[in-house]
């Protein structure tokens, strides 16, 4: 097991922000985190960084405390919103930041893999959010670590950018590196994370793949169609979905759509009845 929180709770200044929250991740997979501000992403990272500890329950981090240096030593963390001197070039940064972790500093290769090999030489200052979100990465990666904490690392990038960054999660996922990722939405998850843990103020309210989120909300697909020239909108859930096709297609229906609930739908829904 790379992580686990057993019935973790904590609060700042009597209020709770993560509320009795379980849960344990295999080596190698990419999880995500999902909830709205201030549900207690970062707060959890922060645990699992031993910056802060838990009120009452247990996390262990590659079988031991977060705290331990040699547990510290496998951990790669990308923060929300990454700082960097403004003077150093982008070797200087990561030659810093490899220094501090006790690496040689001559860290190319990693600069290399996230595409900043060409402007390695320039001064931070000059680069743009998608290239420090790089090189935040390549700080995050070295080492190699175990299990890597990404706070909302996709956040103000493009979506080429975004798909560049979910791919060098999938292949460091591959080589065994367990990544946990904190984001806002679920829609940009899909094909990228194994499973998502939803929050809701501190608390887990869903967690899966999204295909069995999906199944677990249970919402009913849109079905359009135009019969007769009047167009339908029918809510069909599983089950009716083919009987429902079928009378349409037999009444000559034309322009028929199949549309099932998007991820928006799914996270409304677990928010909405967790409201309730
Ligand atoms: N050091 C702190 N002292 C007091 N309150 C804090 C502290 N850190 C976090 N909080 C509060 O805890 C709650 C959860 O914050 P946290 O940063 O964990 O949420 P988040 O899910 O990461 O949100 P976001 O998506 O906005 O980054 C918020 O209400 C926040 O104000």
């Amino acid at each position: 097991m790379t992580l686990l929180l057993e019935a973790v709770c904590k609060s700042y200044g009597g209020h709770a922000v993560v509320q009795d929250l379980s849960y344990a991740l295999e080596p190698g997979t990419v999880v995500a985190l999902v909830g709205h501000n201030g549900a207690g992403k970062t707060t959890q990272i922060k645990m699992m960084l031993g910056l802060t500890r838990p009120d009452s329950g247990r996390i262990e981090v590659l079988g031991g405390d977060p705290r331990r240096p040699e547990t510290r030593r496998h951990l790669g963390y990308l923060p929300e919103s990454v700082q960097f001197h403004p003077g150093f070039t982008g070797r200087e940064t990561l030659a810093f930041h490899a220094r501090l972790k006790g690496l040689p500093e001559a860290q190319d290769a990693l600069l290399d893999r996230v595409g900043l090999i060409e402007a390695a030489g320039r001064a931070v200052r000059g680069y743009s959010k998608g290239m420090r979100q790089r090189l935040g990465l390549a700080q995050a990666l070295l080492g190699a670590p175990r299990l890597l904490l990404l706070d909302e690392p996709t956040s103000g990038l493009d979506p080429a950018l975004r798909r560049e960054l979910y791919g060098l999660v999938a292949d460091l996922a591959a080589q065994g590196t367990t990544v946990l990722m904190s984001s806002h939405a679920l829609t940009e998850l899909d094909g990228h994370a194994e499973r998502v843990i939803v929050l809701n103020r501190g608390r887990k309210i869903a967690d899966g793949t999204l295909a069995e989120l999906r199944r677990l909300a249970g919402l009913p697909a849109r079905l359009t169609a135009r019969v007769g020239g009047v167009l339908r909108r029918i809510a069909v859930n599983e089950a009716e979905k083919a009987p429902t096709l079928r009378a349409l297609l037999a009444e000559g229906a034309e322009g028929i759509t199949l549309e099932d609930p998007s991820l928006d739908d799914i996270y409304a829904h677990f928010l909405r009845r967790e409201a309730a």
